[in-house]
């Protein structure tokens, strides 16, 4: 198994490579040369096993002869072992026809734990087999921090930089990043929003002085282990739902692409989903490019939910490239158009394509507020505003014969004062986090500078 650049110009890397690299040397991300395929028969026989044993199946033909079978089911099973529902998974019925996934259970109380678990345990293999260590910077409107962090603290062959938009994440999301007291750690404030951060992070891996002198890795989901780990989920709740003998839909609330590209892979993998459906916040630049071809960035609008404040969505590029027939050039060019100019304009040929498989809506901010009113009123289920704005978009988009899965993307508790301000009611957080806001808070301010944050950096890491 082999993973290939977007932009056509790097070589081609085994899984662990291109896990342990993060994004292309050519500035692409990294994926798959052939989608390996399920059968009816090998999704069939998914019924009735667990998450792990779900995700081990899934997973394996991606792994290729970097893990043998059992390091690689013994992994899964302890990236898991720390969930707080069994299920790991588990779906809750919100209205005949429409399934709310609940990917909160994790040690962080967002669905970015289903693949940081698992990638921590796999970078922690790699790294001790082959005597290595690197430095990991990873850019965050708040999640992907908070599980990063808690999946790689404290370990020996690892340093970890999360670059954070200051005065732009929730309480609970900071707070998550600021108090653990392992020495690899490093909260960074970054004055900027989301996408400063993930454009210096960029900027990083394309100086390869730095990135080479730090080793430099990343665990955003530019890192294709992200994705992929995020494909097991669609798998589980679509069998639970009948697949393969029945068509499942699945509406997700999006910013990065990451999420919402890993039920693209899902269905190219066999599995049968009818329409995967892109949910925006007020940042709506996918549901725009989906609706008129048109990919051009605007200020970013702090909203209710703001781990989904993001123009510029990294894995579109991954899809780009498939709706581009594959011709990393034509990436390449769009991505180029996008630095230069702040948007591109996607063919005709290539919207086509997206369209294949993409719906795509919005939510305001009113809109989003009054979907966790309602949903707390009749279903007496209590909506993070991210998931809140997928059960919105879903609504929208739901057809009498085909069930609906809706992603709920993060805990109700990470967002407190939006989910009062909409419901009344203050979420508590699990009492395994009830001393939180007790804790010392530690971060580092930094300016929006790439040379000032490679500085920091350096200092920081053992030499
Ligand atoms: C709670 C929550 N929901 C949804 C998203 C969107 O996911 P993605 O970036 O994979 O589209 C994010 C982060 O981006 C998130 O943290
Ligand atoms: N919402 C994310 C943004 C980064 O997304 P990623 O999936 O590319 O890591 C966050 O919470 O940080």
């Amino acid at each position: 198994m082999r993973y290939i650049s977007t932009r056509g110009q790097a070589p081609a890397l085994s899984f662990e490579e291109a896990m342990l690299s993060g994004l292309a040397r050519d500035g692409g991300l990294y994926v798959p040369e052939t989608v390996p395929t399920m059968s009816a028969e090998d999704i069939r026989a998914l019924h009735g096993l667990s998450y792990e044993e779900t995700a081990f199946r899934v997973m394996r033909p991606f792994v290729g002869d970097s893990f043998t079978d059992e390091t690689f089911g013994d992994l899964i099973a302890k990236a898991y072992a720390g969930f707080g529902h069994g299920a790991r998974a588990p779906m809750v019925q919100l209205a005949p026809g429409h399934f709310l996934l609940e990917l909160f259970h994790g040690p962080t109380l967002a669905f970015k734990d289903f693949a940081m678990q698992l990638i921590g345990q796999l970078f922690e293999e790699a790294l001790t087999r082959r005597g290595e260590r690197v430095t990991i910077v990873g850019a965050t409107s708040g999640d992907t921090g908070s599980a990063a962090i808690e999946a790689f603290k404290g370990l020996d062959a690892v340093d970890v930089f999360i670059l954070y938009p200051h005065g732009r994440v929730s309480e609970v999301q900071r707070r998550q990043m600021t108090t653990p007291t392992e020495a690899n750690v490093h909260a960074v404030a970054l004055d900027g929003h989301f996408d400063d951060c993930q454009a210096r992070l960029k900027d990083m891996f394309n100086d390869f002085a730095f990135r080479d002198e730090v080793r430099l890795a990343g665990v955003n989901s530019i890192n294709w282990a992200r994705v992929l780990a995020q494909v097991v989920y669609y798998f589980s709740a679509a069998v639970s739902l009948g697949a393969p003998d029945r068509k499942v839909s699945f509406t997700v609330p999006t910013g990065n692409f990451g999420d919402v590209f890993a039920g693209y892979i899902a269905k190219k993998m066999g599995l049968p989903i009818d329409r995967l459906v892109v949910a925006t916040n007020q940042n709506d630049i996918l549901h725009r490019c989906l609706t008129s071809g048109d990919y051009v960035t605007s200020e970013v609008h702090p909203s209710v939910s703001p781990s989904m404040d993001i123009q510029v969505s990294s894995n579109f590029e991954r899809v780009l490239f498939d709706a581009y027939g594959r011709d990393g050039n034509a990436v390449a060019q769009l991505m180029d158009e996008l630095k230069s100019g702040g948007g591109f304009h996607v063919s005709q040929g290539a919207l086509q394509a997206l369209r294949e498989h993409f719906e795509s809506g919005r939510a305001s901010e009113d809109e989003t507020l009054a979907t966790i009113k309602a949903a707390r009123a009749s279903m007496g289920e209590l909506l993070c505003p991210h998931s809140a704005v997928g059960v919105k978009v879903a609504d929208e988009h739901r057809a009498p014969d085909t069930p609906m899965v809706t992603l709920a993307t993060a805990h109700p508790a990470k967002f407190p004062d939006a989910v009062e301000q909409a419901s009344g009611i203050r979420p508590p957080l699990p009492e395994r986090m009830a001393d939180l806001f007790d804790r010392e808070e530690r971060m580092t301010r930094a300016p929006n500078d790439l040379s000032a944050l490679e500085t920091l950096i350096r200092e920081r890491i053992p030499q």
